[in-house]
């Protein structure tokens, strides 16, 4: 054991005892009613230091026998006073060989020390270093959670994430013996730890910073700050919406070469020689999104690194792990993040490093923490998360898969595979379900409690899982849920393999301008979906837009999201320096909505120059350049006029010039965007009857379950693009490459599968139509009866059952199966008003079908079963080539048939199909 262990072990006790009370806090905020009566203050703060650190060890135990999520699981949830085995840990100053650690992983000197203060008003007797000033009358923990984000946005004393980490090895140890001092119980001592924090973040305030956000000028010297530690370090006083200051790679020493390399030339640079610009009134709370973008997604996301941000560094080589493992993702060199910490989970102690290792590691460069001793109790029980913050909030948000099996733990169904990304939270991993085939992103964090950094990002957090379980859209990450498992949260997102568009830019260069027209149809798409549930992204960027392998693009990374209740409010100052509009520089008021446009002004450029522009610019050079000069960037030449006249629209110093989201899906560069994807190969099915089956497989359970929700808020958001476009049949997009959807396999045979078929864990639909609540219809859907159905180039997505696939846009999808091709004569002749039009549309609590003269109240759309039931039986026909003899209409006779004909008739579609797929040329005859 290393000689370090002493102390460090009196610090890990201290912060055993804050994590417990900040897990038990995150437990209680996310407690569902299964967790009967916890009170949390009472229960944390009553646990013995003892059960404190025995859980600890259970945990860290659990971790190291089975990093998997699926092994068992210590859940924060169940009384230490419960376990009856707990034991203490090693006492500090105990070199690890004298520690006896039996099966439980206890060291057995440990213990009498540890009763002896368990006994003593189950406080650690460590030592309480006299400078350190307890927070008078500090509120308790939960109200330092609740009020977490109001914290960054209220509070006066900013919480600079430098403080944290950067404070020196032995004033950290010093503090957090002061803590253990205390006589408050665990919660209380956090709360302790937190006013230290808070203290030292004072302290540090006090001393001039070397940029000031805010109404305070900034007023330093960057000699004043250590270059290794704060020169980039930007002191961001609140201002309304101020306080913490976040998470704090920005704190980071070393996040990775290119940070300190960034460092220095901060240091050189203008704006650090003492000259700040005292035009740029820097405001805001200090959260500079995601410094784990900065180098990791993407980078430049402000989250209190600005040494990573302040430079844009074009060849970073991949931010993000990309499926394809690069030499730096799997590299343990200086360059890697591991290395590097650059993107410490929540704290810097975790971050970076293999958390299931045992093997210590610096902190701060200096200081060396380790795992505690593993006792053998691995405990179950549910997570607060899983039942409150899970997809069980909305009854159509699929939990993971395992939830229908194994409710309270669906983390347990679910093996962490290879590392995605890291960022400023944690890491991503990809998720495995061996039961179920599926996949996901994992995100990992791993909580501590004792830093301010830990309770922003916390904040953050459970601010990303409270909005992402409200949003779906299929041009919005999905959440599947989350839990706690020990000490670490896990989030289970949709898997977008593809990775981010900084990602593509990266590996692959610019975009072509197709490509940019789509992923910004798509993208505005999200946004004018979430801007219409009056939340704000904040950090738009090619980091945090992710595409799949069929060129379909997600929003995430909501993690400085926000939900505005009026039209504009204090802007934070939160975003990413190089995407950041004007007004959040500025602080000056505006639509808050209008900085997502400003930003994806930004990323278009970044699209089509691999750089957001002022890229040239250092950091806060370029925020000067953003908030205080009246430049626009430079536009490419290579852009097309519609394509520059979107960037100028979206970049417009006055937000209240900026197009909407709604509106700019009207500008040309986007209208008449084609969908990317390809063409979704259909397996053959083997056997006739049983085909039906193989074809419901075919079109994956993934597909199945991830159409968008009915939701009339979209669909009042795309009718009204409708409304002003007017319906016409010319206005058909009907893009190439008409997949599965008109193919055999999706023959009628397959109306007779309910959506439950694909799984059992499907819902019944909301808008299921006679045939298929019959048990009779919804053909090629396998049930799903969803429509992702964009008309005259709107989105309008319908849904049943599981929901979120992101399909969208301007072609007409069904069942997950887009119908990617332009056979125009499939649609052709379809006009609005038309039966079959009509059928298409839905109608349902939605303009769109009042305008075409359909039902609109108590009829059920099945749009896409009429639909696919013709287009699959036209194509059975003797003359399927015979555009001409499609008969579409809703009145052609669906004529019953027989098990044998409809096998018979499958077959023969069959055949038809595989004589006609690969060649598309039958379907352009016109
Ligand atoms: N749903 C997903 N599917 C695939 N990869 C993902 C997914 N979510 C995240 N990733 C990968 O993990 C990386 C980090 O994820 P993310 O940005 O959400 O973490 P974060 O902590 O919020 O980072 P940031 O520092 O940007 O805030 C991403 O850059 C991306 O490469």
């Amino acid at each position: 054991m290393p000689s370090w262990w002493g102390k460090s072990s009196s610090k890990e006790l201290k912060k055993k005892a804050n994590k417990e009370s900040f897990i038990d806090t995150l437990h209680r905020r996310f407690k569902s009613p299964s967790d009967g009566n916890l009170n949390g203050r009472s229960g944390g703060s009553r646990r013995l230091c003892s059960d404190t650190i025995s859980e600890r060890g259970s945990l860290s135990r659990a971790v190291s026998r089975s990093p998997s999520p699926s092994s068992k699981h210590v859940s924060r949830c169940q009384s230490f006073a419960e376990r009856p085995h707990a034991q203490p840990l090693p006492l500090p100053g105990v070199h690890p060989a004298n520690v006896g650690r039996t099966d439980s992983g206890i060291g057995i000197l440990t213990k009498p020390r540890l009763e002896k203060g368990a006994n003593s008003s189950l406080f650690l007797p460590l030592p309480r270093p006299g400078c350190i000033r307890n927070r008078p009358n500090a509120p308790d923990l939960d109200g330092d959670l609740a009020t977490a984000s109001v914290s960054s946005e209220s509070t006066t004393d900013s919480d600079d994430p430098a403080d944290s980490s950067h404070r020196s090895p032995p004033a950290t140890d010093y503090d957090l013996g002061t803590r253990t001092t205390t006589t408050s119980p665990s919660s209380a001592m956090l709360k302790d730890q937190c006013a230290i924090v808070n203290h030292s973040n004072s302290k540090e305030a006090k001393k001039p910073a070397s940029l000031s956000f805010g109404n305070h000028t900034s007023s330093t010297s960057p000699k004043r700050r250590p270059i290794s530690s704060h020169v980039l370090n930007l002191q961001v006083p609140q201002h309304v919406a101020s306080g913490s200051a976040p998470d704090s790679s920005m704190s980071s020493p070393s996040r990775s070469p290119m940070r300190a390399s960034s460092t220095e030339q901060v240091i050189n640079s203008a704006f650090w020689a003492g000259k700040p610009y005292p035009d740029v009134n820097f405001l805001g709370s200090g959260h500079c999104s995601s410094p784990g973008s900065g180098y990791n997604s993407g980078h430049n996301s402000m989250g209190g690194d600005m040494s990573g941000q302040l430079f844009w560094q074009q060849s970073r080589g991949s931010p993000e792990c990309s499926p394809i493992p690069s030499p730096r993702m799997t590299s343990p060199g200086p360059s890697s993040r591991v290395q590097s910490g650059a993107v410490t989970p929540i704290h810097p102690r975790a971050g970076g490093t293999i958390i299931e290792s045992q093997t210590s590691w610096t902190d701060d460069g200096k200081q060396q923490s380790h795992r505690l001793p593993l006792p053998p109790v691995t405990i179950s029980s549910p997570s607060p998360f899983s039942h409150s913050n899970s997809a069980a909030v909305s009854p159509s948000v699929p939990r993971s898969p395992g939830r229908a099996e194994n409710p309270t733990s669906p983390g347990s169904r679910w093996k962490k595979g290879k590392l995605l990304g890291r960022g400023t939270f944690g890491h991503v991993y990809v998720g495995f379900n061996s039961e179920r085939g599926e996949l996901c992103a994992m995100k990992e964090v791993t909580l501590f409690s004792d830093d301010a950094k830990s309770k922003e990002s916390a904040k953050q957090l459970m601010q990303e899982i409270s909005l992402l379980s409200r949003l779906q859209h299929p041009n919005i990450v999905r959440y599947h849920g989350s839990e706690t498992v020990g000490d670490r949260l896990y989030i289970y997102l949709e898997y977008v393999s593809g990775g981010s568009i900084y990602k593509l830019l990266q590996e692959y260069g610019q975009l072509g301008e197709l490509v940019i027209r789509s992923y910004t149809q798509q993208i505005l798409s999200g946004l004018a979906f979430l801007h219409s549930k009056s939340t704000v992204h904040r950090d738009i960027k090619g980091a945090n837009i992710l595409v799949d392998p069929n060129g379909r693009v997600k929003l995430a990374d909501f993690g400085m999201a926000k939900h505005i209740t009026g039209q504009s409010c204090p802007l934070s100052f939160k975003g990413s320096p190089y995407w950041m509009a004007p007004e959040v520089i500025k602080n000056s008021n505006g639509c808050n909505l209008a900085v997502d446009i400003w930003s994806l002004g930004c990323t278009v450029l970044e699209m089509a120059t691999t750089k957001p522009p002022w890229s040239q610019f250092e950091g806060v050079a370029a925020m000067f350049k953003i908030g205080n000069s009246k430049d626009l960037p430079t536009i490419p030449d290579h852009l097309s006029d519609e394509g520059k006249d979107f960037v100028r629209q979206c970049l417009q110093r006055d937000p209240l010039h900026r197009p909407t989201a709604a509106q700019l899906l009207e500008h040309p560069f986007v209208k008449s965007t084609a969908p990317l994807e390809r063409p979704i190969p259909s397996p053959e099915p083997t056997d006739p009857p049983p085909g039906v089956t193989n074809g419901v497989k075919a079109m994956g359970i993934n597909q199945a379950r991830n159409f968008p929700t009915l939701d009339s808020e979209k669909l009042a958001v795309h009718s009204s693009r409708v409304s002003k476009t007017g319906l016409l049949a010319s206005d058909l997009h009907i893009p190439r490459n008409i997949s599965c959807p008109v193919s055999p396999i999706g023959s009628p045979l397959f109306h007779s599968r309910s959506p439950q078929h694909l799984n059992g864990r499907m819902s019944p639909s909301p808008i299921a139509s006679p045939r298929t609540t019959s048990g009779s219809s919804t053909p090629l859907t396998g049930g799903t009866g969803a429509i992702p159905f964009n008309h005259l180039k709107q989105s309008v997505y319908l849904q049943e059952g599981f929901g979120n696939m992101p399909y969208h846009t301007n072609g007409m999808y069904a069942n997950g199966l887009a119908y990617h091709d332009s056979s125009p004569d499939l649609f052709r002749g379809m006009q609005p008003g038309s039966p079959i039009f009509s059928e298409l549309v839905p109608c349902e609590n939605d303009l769109i079908g009042k305008q075409l003269g359909r039902p609109t109240q108590g009829e059920p759309y099945d749009g896409q079963s009429v639909l696919a039931v013709r287009v699959s039986r036209q194509l059975l026909r003797d003359h399927v080539k015979t555009k001409p003899s499609l008969d579409l209409s809703p009145n052609s006779p669906l004529p019953s048939r027989t098990g044998a004909e409809e096998t018979s008739m499958f077959n023969k579609g069959k055949e038809r199909w595989n004589k006609f797929k690969g060649d598309e040329t039958w379907l352009e005859a016109d």
